[in-house]
């Protein structure tokens, strides 16, 4: 993509129904429907599909992540080919993660201090220093439209001394993240930098996190620092505290989250963005998500039923494959099983979102979440 002037970022809010928000975010790469589920792309790649298979399931963003990416191919490659959007011919928008949550939890011989990250590659052990500038560099490299600000996520639980250095850590880096964005030219591209709420599961930091963040100027912001083993009680208190205090014109995106239930509960407590490995991870191990919960195609139960995951889905993978077949192709270990219940699982998440949005736009989203529940607690018959 050109360096001409861009039309500016921009966030639409719609409609509310109670907490619960329909918007539209604008990016040099089309427009984002949200409440919106961003598939997974980790090494410039939604795992076992093709990009417009992606896109016909109704993707809008994919999330690619930085660490993978600085490593292999490097971020100075993929910009000499054009950026990430040409290189994996994926032409709609991209969100890329900072990279530092990704340096904790894959990288060697980490060691942080004030002016980053210095760690060795997971791959073949090359030294390597991920502070606020230079993941802005790598995110501007790829051509990212939405970018995210290095910050700290400690594991929970954790002190509230180590809560509150990790989050103030995360508000400095904030501010030098932002600082190189627009040093970059990110606004002048049209492209789009969040901060990222941190707090841990303590509501007064989360209140502190957001509110001081909020009075910096990004174009979006996340909630870090969840989805990390806490309880979904947990995390859903979090929000509650949080979302009420963070701006309301702008994007709100929860950071690795999650299963549908938590996307339910989550949309319903403020929140517009999702990513997460779970439904391509869980397709590449035998688990379909489903109207009627999941289905765990391993299971020897499935050996001779004939009929397929859901004969009234659009997606070929759900209507046209019986459930016997898809068990054989996973206890066989087929690749045809990832890419088959891949499909599913993305096709299933971009029908729950659409139905969320839906609701939202008609007024009825407590009613949609109340029988969206009750048919995953029905079972699948
Ligand atoms: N669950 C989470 C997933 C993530 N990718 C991140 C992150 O990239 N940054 N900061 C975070 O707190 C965080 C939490």
């Amino acid at each position: 993509m050109s360096d001409q002037a861009q039309k500016p970022f921009s966030f639409k809010l719609l409609k509310t129904d109670g907490a619960a928000r329909r918007g539209e975010i604008t990016t040099p790469h089309g427009v984002v429907r949200t409440p919106a589920f961003m598939p997974v792309g980790t090494q410039a790649t939604v795992k076992a599909m093709y990009p417009q298979q992606v896109r016909d399931l109704g993707a809008d963003v994919i999330l690619g992540n930085t660490y993978h990416l600085m490593l292999r191919p490097t971020a100075e490659r993929v910009a000499k080919l054009g950026g990430l959007h040409h290189f994996m011919n994926w032409p709609h928008a991209i969100l890329t993660d900072s990279g530092g949550f990704q340096v904790m939890s894959l990288a060697q011989l980490r060691k942080m201090s004030e002016e980053g990250v210095s760690f060795r590659s997971h791959h073949d052990g090359s030294k390597h220093m991920m502070s606020p500038e230079r993941s802005i560099e790598i995110q501007g490299l790829l051509g990212s439209d939405i970018q995210m600000q290095l910050d700290q996520c400690i594991a929970l639980p954790a002190e509230r001394s180590e809560i509150e250095e990790a989050m103030n850590l995360s508000l400095r880096w904030a501010d030098r993240s932002r600082t190189q964005f627009e040093k970059m030219g990110g606004p002048g591209k049209g492209q789009a930098l969040y901060g990222i709420v941190q707090g841990g599961d303590n509501p007064e930091l989360r209140v502190e996190s957001a509110q001081r963040l909020g009075e910096m100027p990004f174009e979006g912001y996340s909630v870090g620092g969840l989805a990390v083993g806490e309880p979904q009680e947990v995390m859903l208190r979090m929000l509650e505290v949080t979302t009420p205090v963070m701006p309301v014109h702008k994007p709100r995106y929860l950071m690795g989250v999650g299963t549908p239930e938590d996307i339910l509960e989550s949309v319903a407590r403020g929140i517009d963005q999702f990513d997460c490995v779970m439904p391509t991870r869980a397709g590449r191990h035998g688990l379909a998500y489903t109207r009627f919960g999941k289905v765990n195609l391993k299971n020897a139960r499935h050996a001779e039923d004939p009929r397929p995951l859901d004969e009234e889905a659009d997606c070929p993978a759900t209507r046209d494959y019986s459930r016997a077949y898809l068990h054989h192709l996973v206890r066989v270990n087929e690749g045809l099983a990832a890419m088959l219940l891949t499909w599913n699982n993305l096709a299933y998440y971009q029908f729950l979102m659409q139905g969320i949005r839906d609701a939202i736009e008609a007024g009825t989203f407590e009613d949609f979440r109340q029988k969206t529940k009750e048919d995953w607690a029905r079972g699948d018959l």
